[in-house]
């Protein structure tokens, strides 16, 4: 690798993007001159409206498409420097239609990559089953049956569990959890997040929904049609000060979207003493949600809800307390 060049590519951006774009050979402007980075470990979320050139940027990363414009740079490398087919190893990627071969069993679907790289079979089929574990399918119950015998949302997680095969340092997801239910899909989404953080992987999400880029990124990039990006944020910040009218209108600013992000403070709390404990319902922690507390009151039909931290009680957060965090987070 050259020096110089992964010295412009800055050290703590696993994947960089400088003034890239493609134009498709009709004319077609998918991407405009977009700068963007990726920190080592970090979620990123591209979101915004059919068309504005999410999944084509995603491809560029990974080389599925040519920018016909600008420079990626990946772990310090600029990416068109290297072999295609090299540098998909080194990246994971998940897509809505998984494209799992239908006539394999889960097992040996998760074992094509392993076993690419020239490990045994037992091998393989050890770490696939570890994988099967690790994305919530237990593999007694599931490694020997086909695709057709699981539902959406568990070839989703064959899908993940497939991409994190090779053990990529990053990980690429077009709209991965795009064709499951709702509930199903907020499971997932908070599956992933942990995960995530669990495994440490730099990931780019495509999704065109808001809520799941809200809930899902350690920062948010939000795209116009055109292939332009209005805003680069987190999501505290994009519901608080979007950069305009257009991404206020997208995100919904100053709505109901903030309780998700905001995370409850020890201040927004009274004092537990005078409190009958009959009006508590189940404790939450400290560094849940407001979306989590307020579902929490809703659930056990209580007007507020106690608070702890490890197992220590710190206090009781009450409707007024909801409102004070959201104030702050607003600010
Ligand atoms: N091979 C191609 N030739 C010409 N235009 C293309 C080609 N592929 C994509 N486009 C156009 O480029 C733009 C961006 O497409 P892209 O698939 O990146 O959007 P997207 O944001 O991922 O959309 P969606 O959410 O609908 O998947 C669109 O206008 C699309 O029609």
């Amino acid at each position: 690798m050259d020096a110089t060049r992964s010295g412009e590519s800055g050290s703590g951006s696993m994947i960089r993007l400088e003034g890239v774009g493609k134009t498709y050979p009709d004319g077609t402007v998918a991407v405009h001159e977009l700068d963007l980075d990726v920190a080592r470990g970090e979620m990123v979320c591209l979101v915004g409206p059919s068309g504005c050139g999410k999944s084509t940027t995603l491809k560029m990363i990974n080389r599925l498409i040519e920018p016909t414009a600008g420079r990626i740079w990946l772990d310090g490398q600029d990416v068109t420097d290297a072999d295609p087919v090299e540098l998909r190893r080194g990246i994971g990627y998940v897509i809505q239609q998984i494209g799992l071969f239908p006539h394999q069993r889960i097992e040996q679907n998760v074992m094509t990559v392993p076993l690419l790289y020239g490990e045994s079979r037992s091998t393989a089929r050890e770490r696939a089953h570890e994988l099967l574990a690790t994305v919530g399918l237990e593999p007694e119950q599931y490694a020997r049956k086909y695709p057709h015998e699981l539902s959406g949302g568990q070839r989703q997680r064959v899908g993940v569990a497939r991409a994190l095969a090779a053990n990529p340092p990053v990980l690429l997801m077009d709209e991965p959890f795009g064709a499951v239910d709702p509930i199903v899909r907020h499971r997932l989404q908070d599956e992933f997040r942990r995960l995530q953080a669990e495994l440490d992987k730099t990931v780019v999400l495509v999704t065109h929904d808001i809520d799941e880029a809200i809930r899902m990124g350690d920062r948010v990039a939000v795209f116009a049609t055109g292939g332009r990006l209005l805003q680069y944020a987190t999501p505290a910040e994009l519901l608080a000060h979007p950069a305009d009218e257009q991404v206020a209108d997208f995100v919904g600013a100053g709505g109901l979207r903030t309780l998700t992000v905001t995370r409850l403070r020890e201040e927004d709390l009274e004092p537990l003493d005078g409190v009958a404990t009959g009006d508590l319902g189940a404790a939450i922690d400290l560094d849940s949600s407001l979306e989590e507390a307020l579902a929490t009151m809703l659930r056990d039909d209580r007007p507020m809800v106690g608070v702890r931290r490890g197992a220590q009680f710190v206090g009781v957060l009450t409707p007024a307390g909801v409102h004070r965090a959201l104030r702050a987070s607003l600010r």
